[in-house]
Parts: structure tokens; sequence; C-alpha cells
């Protein structure tokens, strides 16, 4: 049975002054241990959901749980909520505090008040996991934008959440970057992290994620795993998320092609390879 970490139920929000109502009754679960991403046009709410995540704002109505326990938004409550909901920022400059790269990332230790023998090993151990050693004294300041993101994630990581929500991570990263980060994620993941990525970059999506949500007006519209998703394309199309590249290769072959190649559109390049090898063997 899929159990649900995190659990947005009905929530609505408006932010005060704001320009009217930015959730507007969004319900949806996060399935523990899955890779998962939140897809949404501009301004739908994907970093205003997030913020309720681990506490950060309290829904005007509605209820957040985790693992089926509303959250109690008092100090002791919401300080272990930010230990397991591990929330990365769109942009690292509302992230990164300290001054050099080590200090940041023992901020958020030194806070738990941990012994400093524990918070050194710690530090220590997350620098070398994001490759961050030689950068260990530098000054935030002399960081370049990839180098600032790859911080802001190891200073959420050294604190071991549960569950880690990543606001458009990949946003300003060259593809070597890119893949790096990826691989950075696949890496939490596999060590027992729940991950939810909101992206508007369709071919990291639909390669990655193992579940996708999608949001439109403050509202969630779609739930599923990528390939249902894909045969939706009719809605992220009216949603202005367009397609995955894939989408399109898969559509540009010709049907001798897909004849033959068992089940529907492929998700990633490496499903179609293998698709593609395995029809050239049974033609054979
Ligand atoms: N602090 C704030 N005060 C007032 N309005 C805000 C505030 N933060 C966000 N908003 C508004 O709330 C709406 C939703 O913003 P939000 O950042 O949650 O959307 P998003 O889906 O994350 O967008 P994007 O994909 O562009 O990052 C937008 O109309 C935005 O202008």
């Amino acid at each position: 049975m899929t159990v649900m970490l995190l659990e947005f139920d009905d929530l609505h929000y408006s932010y005060p002054g704001g320009r009217g109502p930015v959730l507007q009754g969004v319900s949806f679960g996060i399935p523990e241990g899955k890779k998962c991403v939140l897809l949404g046009r501009n301004g739908c709410g994907k970093s205003t959901l997030f913020l309720h995540g681990n506490g950060i704002i309290q829904p005007q109505k509605g209820q957040v749980s985790w693992r089926g326990v509303p959250f109690v938004y008092k100090r002791q409550a919401l300080q272990e909520m930010t230990q397991r909901v591990g929330l990365v920022f769109q942009d690292p400059e509302h992230q990164l505090i300290a001054s050099t790269v080590s200090e940041d990332i023992s901020y958020g230790l030194c806070n738990r008040k941990l012994p400093p023998e524990v918070i050194r090993a710690k530090v220590e151990s997350i620098l070398n996991v994001f490759g961050l050693r030689e950068l260990a004294d530098a000054p935030i300041h002399h960081l370049s934008l990839g180098q600032k993101r790859r911080l802001a994630l190891a200073g959420v990581m050294v604190l071991e959440p549960e569950l880690l929500l990543l606001d458009e991570p990949t946003a300003y990263l060259d593809r070597y970057q890119t893949k790096n980060l990826l691989r950075e994620l696949d890496h939490i993941h596999q060590s027992g992290t729940t991950v939810l990525m909101a992206t508007h970059d369709m071919d990291i999506a639909f390669e990655w994620a193992e579940w996708i949500c999608v949001m439109d007006g403050g509202q969630l519209v779609f739930a599923g795993e990528p390939q249902e998703a894909l045969e939706k394309r009719e809605m992220l199309e009216s949603l202005h998320l367009g397609l995955p590249l894939i989408a399109e290769v898969w559509d540009a072959l010709p049907d001798t092609v897909k004849q033959g190649m068992e089940g529907s559109i492929p998700t990633s390049v490496d499903e179609l390879k293998q698709r593609l090898a395995g029809r050239l063997v049974s033609s054979r």
C-alpha cells in the first residue's frame, strides 16, 4: 500500500495585500519513496504550496498532514517539521545566510544544538558528497550560481530530511550542471529520501519522475504516473506546459517503426532506445 508522507487537503491561501486567492482548494499526497515532479504554469501556486509543506505558511483553510497527522502550528512542532521536510528555494540567495560554505552548512546543525564534533563530522561528510570540499572556506559571494544551488541543497541534506521539496532546482543551470544535479538527486532518492521537484522543464520531468502532479489556478488537476500524464497530452497542451521532446520524437516515427513496439509512448530516451533495440531483434 502506498503511504502518503505529506498530504495537502483542500488548502486555500491568499497573500496579505495580494491580488486574490493563490491556493484554491489544492489537495494531493506525496507518495513515500517516489521521485515526484510538480508541473504548472507560472504563478499557479507551486512555490506557495511548497511554503505550506514545512509549515512556513499556515493555510487559511484546509489542512496539511505528515503521515496522516495534521500539522500543529506551534514552535516545537514546526521545528520538527522543518527537520522532516527539507525545502530548497528557487533562488539560493534566499537560503544562504552564513559567510562561508562550511559555516552555511553547519548553520542548521548548530541550531539543533548538536555537539561540535558531530557537527564537524557531518559537515565534512556532506562537503565531500556534494563536491564542495575545495570550496569549504570560500566566501559565499564568490560562488557561481550552480555552486550556490549545490550549497543550498547540501545545507538542507545535512539535516537528513525524509522529504525534499525542490523549487525549480535546474533553472539557469547548464546541461552539465543539470545532469550532475539530477545524479545527486538520484543518490539522495536511493538513500531513502522522497523528492518532489517543481520544474518547467518537461524533458527533465518525464525522464526523471516516477510520479507527476499538475497544478493550475491554485488546484491540483492531475496526479499519476508519467505514462498516464503523457496520455493526457491535450491537458498538458491546454495548460501551455508543452510536451517533452520524447513525445514529439515518438510522434515523428513512422507507423511501420512503431508497429511491433509494445506499449504506448515511452517517457525517456533510454526507454525508446530499449524498445527500438527490442523491435530490431524481433524483426530479424
Ligand atoms: N509574497 C507574496 N505576496 C503577494 N503575492 C505573492 C507573493 N508571493 C507570490 N505571490 C503571488 O502568488 C501567485 C503564485 O505565486 P507562486 O510563486 O506560488 O507561483 P509558482 O507556480 O511557483 O510560479 P513560478 O512557476 O513562476 O515560480 C502569483 O500570482 C504571485 O504573484
